[in-house]
């Protein structure tokens, strides 16, 4: 077996990491064990402080209690040792301050700069917005009013999605924001963009010779991408309420991937390069004209009560925080054209949904029967030939192509070629926040997403929301721990398609496999 590519360790450069809505859900789960982690690799430089920011009061004990609890429950890594505990956690602090008051970032300035004192940071500042993004622009104002942008170093500006609810307020947001920091200096996250399989699909197509030349019309059927969730909206009703599926997953990780299946070779790996062919194809993607267009092409679904696995699971509208009469889906799929000279007629399928089956994110492929079957007098039925680029949370490639059954005289089965990335190096890979961490320390903005891509993405997307909006009776239901709505599995059927069963993890933790639990 050929050795894995594993990204190089490189220390990042010495800065101070702000993170706005330090006592949050998000900064709890993954920012600090991120931080941990590659703290533990030796990935972070020495000179490295972290000023947490929120609201609420915390003693500098209290706040370095809750970043060890969310370490010791969320990261890869555990403290064991106290001594190099305490040698980490003293390059955390805490400062309580309300957005809205500028003269609290007049005090975080002073704070900042005993710090960088303190580790001998050069003035490197990294500001990551953990927050509603209704507070994106207030944040980028006072850090200007309050002189946080005149340090000695580079600023750079990390936020999280969603960038807005549709175009028009990502615009807004977007002018707020570009008032205090150029677009260079903005890091837009999405953390799909950061998981291992997805930056693998441009090696996988761009350093084999046997996928390039067939990755166009002329061999490909469809494709198909699924990201399927078991949970439901856990704690984040209110959010998710007010988002839905199309909002929370569609306008980016599930174009994100698209595009990075979609795109042509850039002719360098330079980061620039790489959003140009992402961007050309979101602006390829054929606008629905009609909400004729949306029935045809697009479907949403919303889950009710139903079980699994012996399990009662309660419906979407029984969910905390949500509106017991809410009409907002938390499955959508949709059938997406690409009209470029490479994908013209190809149907590219994505779905998405809470309340499945299996917790997975898988592409596949399927490529164009042959030309002409001379097994059919033999009366063999050919399976088309797959491609499967497992994403998450088993990483790996799966190719499934027709062989002769060992033995037999003249049978054929499908069988499967199966790299499963994940077994051979782990369930330790680094964390999609981890890599985008440090691409964000070192300046490389290749994994995040431009202004460009986002609101070409928005645009995309809000066709759909208003066909919808004009459409209430078009919302489907699923019961929970089903595969989705109806509808979902005729957008196929039209094409004289199906979606491939896909592999997985379940809330048990079974592993799936193509099929089914194995
Ligand atoms: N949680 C997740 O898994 C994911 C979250 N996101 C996004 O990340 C962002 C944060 O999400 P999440 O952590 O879940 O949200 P939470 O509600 O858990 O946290 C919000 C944070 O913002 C702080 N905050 C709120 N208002 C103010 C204010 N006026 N001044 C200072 N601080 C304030 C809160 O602190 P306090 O109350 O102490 O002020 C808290 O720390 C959101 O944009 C979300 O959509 C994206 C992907 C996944
Ligand atoms: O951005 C989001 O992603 C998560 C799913 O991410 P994954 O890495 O666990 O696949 C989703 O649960 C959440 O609703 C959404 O905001």
């Amino acid at each position: 077996m050929a050795d894995i590519p594993v990204r190089e360790s490189v220390m990042t450069q010495g800065a101070v990491l702000f993170i706005f809505g330090a006592t949050g859900d998000l900064a709890r789960r993954k920012l600090f064990p991120a931080i941990y982690s590659l703290y533990r690799e030796g990935k972070l430089a020495e000179d490295f402080a972290v000023i947490g920011v929120a609201r609420r009061p915390r003693t500098e004990e209290e706040f370095r209690n809750d970043l060890y609890a969310s370490i010791q429950e969320f990261s890869r890594y555990k403290a064991e040792n106290d001594q190099e505990w305490q040698v980490f956690a003293d390059h955390f602090e805490y400062k309580s301050l309300d957005i809205n008051n500028v003269e609290g970032f007049h005090e975080l300035r002073r704070q900042t700069e005993s710090i960088e004192n303190k580790f001998n940071i050069q003035g490197n500042r990294l500001f990551y917005l953990a927050l509603a993004p209704e507070l994106f622009g207030s944040v980028s104002k006072s850090l200007k009013e309050g002189g946080m942008l005149d340090g000695k170093g580079w600023n750079r500006l990390v936020i999280e999605k969603p960038f807005g609810y549709d175009l028009e307020s990502a615009q807004e947001l977007n002018v707020e924001i570009r008032e205090v920091f150029a677009e260079e200096e903005i890091y837009r996250i999405d953390h799909y963009l950061g998981k291992e399989m997805v930056q693998n699909i441009e090696v996988i197509r761009f350093a084999n010779a046997f996928f390039e030349p067939l990755w166009n019309n002329k061999h490909i059927a469809n494709v198909q991408i699924t990201l399927s969730e078991t949970v439901g909206v856990e704690e984040r009703g209110g959010y998710y309420d007010h988002s839905g599926a199309l909002r929370d997953m569609g306008q980016n990780h599930m174009l994100q991937m698209l595009t990075m299946i979609a795109m042509e070779p850039p002719s360098r790996l330079l980061p620039e390069d790489i959003r140009d062919e992402k961007v050309k194809v979101l602006r390829s993607l054929r606008p629905f004209e009609s909400t004729e267009d949306v029935k045809t092409n697009v479907v949403r679904g919303q889950y009710t009560e139903g079980s699994y696995r012996g399990q009662q699971l309660p419906g979407y509208r029984e969910e905390d925080k949500v509106d017991p009469q809410s009409n907002t889906e938390t499955y959508f799929a949709s059938r997406v054209f690409v009209d470029n000279f490479r994908w013209a007629g190809v149907p590219f399928y994505i779905r998405t949904g809470k309340r499945l089956p299996v917790k997975t994110t898988e592409i596949v492929v399927e490529f164009k029967s042959m030309p002409t079957n001379v097994y059919l007098g033999q009366k063999h039925k050919l399976e088309p030939n797959l491609l499967v680029i497992r994403v998450n949370p088993m990483e790996g490639i799966y190719i499934k192509i027709n062989a002769k059954k060992p033995g037999s005289e003249s049978d054929i089965e499908p069988l499967a070629m199966d790299f499963c990335q994940s077994c051979m190096v782990g369930i330790n890979s680094p964390e999609a926040y981890e890599r985008l961490l440090m691409d964000a320390i070192e300046g490389d903005s290749t994994y995040f997403t431009r202004w460009d891509e986002v609101a070409t993405a928005w645009g995309f997307v809000d066709r759909i929301a208003k066909a919808w909006q004009q459409t209430p009776d078009t919302l489907e239901t699923y019961a929970a721990g089903s595969w989705g709505p109806e509808g979902a599995h005729k957008l196929l059927e039209q094409d004289g398609f199906k979606w491939w069963p896909v592999s997985g993890q379940d809330e048990d933790n079974v592993i799936w496999r193509v099929g089914g639990p194995q």
